[in-house]
């Protein structure tokens, strides 16, 4: 594992410009109405890159530190914790952090589809699952996710902003219960309840 710490301030700064530039490219790749040219030159440009970027790989994405969100918390939520910064693969979310609560703001688009022109119920998993996690994170607690019950209440639509919400129910022993839901236009579309348990270091 290598922590983004563990890397030059100058380097963890262009590794996350290049990811953002990556989502930006495979949302470009996925939408494109390039011409067949236009596509297999980019197509070759894209396997040139891969290869330059290629050497040496780490085995795992540059991880942050485990206190961040709380470091965030400690802000009184003026300074959000930004998930995702050096994966692409992640929906990247900037998570404002209140005492026992977190919210974030979203613009999902074509790369989260699922039913049409709405969001997939796996990507709504995911970021629920991160606002509920990151918020066990910020309060210190080392938790994974034992379940996560989701309900889809309506759809929740692409390109339109989305208000996500996690909040603390309860904690007893080494199990906290909490829950979270997505917001469109001040309608809820999708709520999350998850336990979570604490784990050894
Ligand atoms: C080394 C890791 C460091 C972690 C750092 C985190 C960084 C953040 C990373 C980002 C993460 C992002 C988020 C992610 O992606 S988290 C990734 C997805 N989650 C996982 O991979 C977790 C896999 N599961 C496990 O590791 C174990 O099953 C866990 C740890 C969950 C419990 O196994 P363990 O053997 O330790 O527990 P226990 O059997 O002694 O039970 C203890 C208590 O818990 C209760 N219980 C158990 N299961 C459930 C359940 N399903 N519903 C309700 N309750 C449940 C159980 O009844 C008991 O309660 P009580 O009888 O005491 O009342």
């Amino acid at each position: 594992m290598t922590r983004t710490m563990d890397v030059p301030a100058d380097l963890r700064e262009a590794s996350a410009e290049l990811v953002a530039a990556t989502r930006a490219l495979m949302l470009a790749a996925a939408t494109t109405t390039a011409d067949a040219d236009t596509v297999r030159a980019a197509r070759a440009t894209i396997a040139e890159l891969a290869e330059t970027l290629g050497v040496r790989p780490r085995s795992r994405v540059l991880r942050p530190p485990f206190d961040g969100p709380s470091r965030s918390r400690d802000t009184g939520g003026r300074e959000p914790w930004a998930l995702f910064t050096h994966n692409p693969m992640g929906i990247p979310l900037e998570i404002h952090f209140g005492a026992d609560e977190a919210r974030a703001r979203l613009v999902a688009n074509a790369l989260h589809e699922g039913p049409p022109d709405s969001v997939h119920g796996g990507f709504s998993a995911h970021l629920l699952d991160c606002m509920l996690g990151t918020l066990m994170q910020a309060r210190g607690s080392r938790s994974l996710t034992a379940s996560l019950d989701l309900r889809y209440l309506r759809r929740t639509p692409l390109d339109e902003p989305l208000d996500l919400y996690s909040r603390i129910v309860e904690t007893e022993g080494r199990k906290t219960v909490a829950e979270g839901w997505i917001e469109c236009r001040g309608e809820r579309t999708v709520e999350a309840r998850g336990v979570f348990v604490r784990v050894e270091e």
